[in-house]
């Protein structure tokens, strides 16, 4: 018999990480050995040979959270946001000096918010206009979501792909913000709500139509099915994966 696949959570008090953790516990292929928090030791990682760090932190946190992990060849699965392009660059640096180890990065581990991305993808390049709405609970540090930032990038790089002209904003008179942020041109807005917990909509518009994708997120066990995937692949992984659709057969 295969002995569990060790690993660790960090964050494992938060509203993710400690759904986390029971569903790593529930594993029969995988075994906890570390579940840190906030001011914990990082060495307990290497003290317990965690084969593979979750990290559902905080965007302050999880650079060196991952820099600790890949200098000691610990594999990582990340949901934690914030990621921008020079944090990718800096993490693949780190990732060059240390080829065997695998980081996937995942905006979203719910299957339906990756379908909803890729769904987005797919139709953008059919319609003039685009924009984002994403919806969280009131307790979310981060906004835009990690995942409308990464559904306004696939959607902008695929009609850019398709040669499909930048959206023309006619705004000439506006309250600051009152158009949301633009991420690679796609105009993205993020209201936070107590009782909510992570939903979208991705609208498109043209001539007499308009197209809404949305996916509601009704509770944190949505996202277990995707850590535990991302867990088992990535020790065979190496290097680093943004998107958990890397590890799923979409096609
Ligand atoms: N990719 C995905 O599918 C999902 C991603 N997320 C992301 O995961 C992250 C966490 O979300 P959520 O669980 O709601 O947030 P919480 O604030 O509930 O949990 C984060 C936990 O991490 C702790 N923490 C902070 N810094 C460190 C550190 N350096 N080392 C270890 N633990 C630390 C926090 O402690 P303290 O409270 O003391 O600060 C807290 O217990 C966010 O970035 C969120 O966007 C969330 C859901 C799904
Ligand atoms: O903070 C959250 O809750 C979530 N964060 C991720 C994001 O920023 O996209 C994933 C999901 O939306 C829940």
């Amino acid at each position: 018999m295969t002995a569990p696949l060790r690993v660790a959570v960090l964050g494992a008090k938060g509203r993710i990480g400690s759904e986390a953790c029971r569903a790593v516990e529930a594993a029969d292929d995988l075994e906890l050995v570390a579940a840190l928090d906030r001011d914990d030791k990082l060495d307990a990682l290497v003290e317990t040979g965690a084969q593979v760090a979750v990290d559902l932190t905080h965007p302050d946190a999880v650079m060196g959270n991952l820099e600790f992990c890949v200098s000691q060849g610990i594999h990582a699965v990340v949901g934690t946001t914030g990621w921008t392009e020079e944090r990718l660059a800096s993490l693949r640096g780190r990732l060059a000096a240390s080829p065997a180890t695998g980081v996937l990065i995942a905006p979203n581990f719910s299957i339906g918010a990756v379908l909803t991305m890729r769904f987005a993808e797919q139709a953008a390049r059919f319609f003039e206009s685009v924009e984002v709405v994403e919806l969280h609970h009131n307790r979310k540090a981060d906004a835009p979501s990690g995942t409308a930032t990464r559904t306004a990038q696939l959607i902008a790089a695929a009609r850019d792909r398709a040669g499909v002209a930048p959206q023309q904003d006619p705004t000439t008179h506006a309250l600051e913000g009152a158009r949301g942020a633009t991420v690679d041109g796609v105009p993205v807005h993020s209201i936070r709500l107590r009782g909510l917990l992570a939903h979208q909509e991705v609208l498109f518009g043209d001539l007499g139509e308009t197209l809404t994708i949305r996916h509601d997120s009704l509770h944190h066990s949505c996202f277990m099915p995707g850590i535990l995937l991302g867990v088992r692949r990535i020790p065979t992984a190496p290097g680093l994966t943004v998107g958990l659709e890397h590890f799923m057969d979409l096609d």
